[in-house]
C-alpha cells in the first residue's frame, strides 16, 4: 500500500482530543447522566409521591407507632435509613465521575456524604401544607415519632427539609445538588483530593448551567448555604445516634442493620458499601 495512505482513511478521532477545560456538551453529557442516576435511584418518583400526598395515618396507627418501645421506633427508622442510605449509594455509583474514582475515595465520599444526600432527597417526600413527611407509604407529621424520644431534633430535621422544600427545586436540580453534596473534596480521609475537585468542579459547572437555563441563578447561593445547615444536622443524627448507642448497645449492635454501622460507627472498615 502506499505509506501514509492509511492516514487518509482515518477519521481523525477528535474524541481523545485532549481538550483542557470542559466542553459544554461534556457539561450538558453530565447534567443528563446525574439526572438519569437520580431518576433510577429515587425510590419513588414525583408522581408516585404527589398520588400518594392525601395518604395519612389515622388516630390508630400513629398511637400504634407512639407506643412503640424507644429502641423499636429506633430500630424501625435505622431501617428506613440504611434504606434510603442504600438507594444513594446506588446514585453515587450511577454517576460517571464518582466511579472513576479510586474505591477507598468513594467510599469515604459515602461514608461522609450519604447521610447529607438522604436528608436533601427528603426534601421531595416532604408535603409544605401539613409539615408531614412520607414514612411507611403514608403522610406523617413530627408527633409519629414521639417515641424516638428526641422530638427536638425531628423538629429540626423537619425544619430543614421545609427549608429546602420551600426553594422548589426540580428533580434535575435535586439531583445535581446532590451529587454536589456527596463530591466533595473537603471530606476527611481523601487518597487524592485534586481528582475529587476535578470532578466536583465538573459538577458546579453543571449545577451553574441548568440554573442559568432555569434562569435560577439567585438559587446557587441559597444552596451553598444549605450545605452548612446539611452538614450540622448529619452532626446532629451522629450524636443522637451515639445517645442512643449508650442505653441501647444490644439494639445497635445486634439488630441495626450493617450497612448503618458501616456509615455511623467510625471505627467499622466498609464491606456492605463495596458491593452495593
Ligand atoms: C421514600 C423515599 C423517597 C425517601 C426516603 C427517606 O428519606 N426516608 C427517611 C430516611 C430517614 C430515616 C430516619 C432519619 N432520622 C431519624 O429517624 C432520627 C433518629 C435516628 C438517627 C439515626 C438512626 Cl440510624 C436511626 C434513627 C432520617 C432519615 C425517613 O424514613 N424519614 C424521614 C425523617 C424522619 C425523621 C423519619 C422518616
Amino acid at each position: 500500500s502506499i505509506p501514509g495512505s492509511e492516514m487518509g482513511l482515518r477519521v481523525f478521532d477528535t474524541e481523545n482530543l485532549f481538550c483542557p477545560y470542559p466542553t459544554s456538551t461534556h457539561i450538558e453529557e453530565l447534567c443528563a447522566s446525574i439526572f438519569r442516576s437520580h431518576r433510577e435511584t429515587g425510590q419513588y418518583c414525583v408522581e408516585e409521591l404527589q398520588a400518594l400526598r392525601w395518604k395519612f395515618f389515622s388516630r390508630e396507627e400513629v398511637l400504634a407507632y407512639q407506643n412503640k418501645s424507644v429502641d423499636e421506633m429506633w430500630q424501625h427508622c435505622a431501617v428506613r435509613l440504611t434504606d434510603a442510605v442504600q438507594y444513594v449509594v446506588e446514585f453515587a455509583k450511577r454517576i460517571p465521575g464518582f466511579r472513576q474514582l479510586g474505591q477507598n475515595d468513594q467510599i469515604a465520599l459515602l461514608k461522609s456524604g450519604s447521610m447529607e444526600v438522604v436528608l436533601v432527597r427528603m426534601s421531595r417526600i416532604f408535603n409544605m401544607e401539613n409539615s408531614t413527611v412520607f414514612f411507611d407509604g403514608k403522610f406523617a407529621g413530627t408527633e409519629l415519632f414521639k417515641s424516638l424520644a428526641c422530638c427536638d431534633f425531628i423538629a429540626s430535621v423537619f425544619d430543614f427539609a421545609h427549608g429546602l422544600c420551600a426553594l422548589r427545586l426540580t428533580e434535575q436540580q435535586v439531583a445535581l445538588f446532590s451529587a454536589l453534596v456527596l463530591i466533595n473534596a473537603d471530606r476527611p480521609c481523601l487518597e487524592d483530593r485534586d481528582r475529587v475537585l476535578r470532578v466536583r468542579k465538573d459538577v458546579e459547572l453543571a449545577l451553574s448551567h441548568i440554573l442559568h437555563r432555569d434562569n435560577q441563578e439567585s438559587l446557587l447561593h441559597k444552596l451553598y448555604q444549605k450545605l452548612a445547615l446539611l452538614k450540622n444536622l448529619c452532626t446532629l443524627h451522629i450524636e443522637k445516634l451515639r445517645w442512643f448507642r449508650q442505653y441501647f448497645p444490644v439494639t445497635v449492635h445486634s439488630l441495626f442493620p450493617p450497612l448503618y454501622k458501616e456509615l455511623f460507627v467510625s471505627d467499622t472498615d466498609i464491606h456492605t458499601m463495596v458491593t452495593l
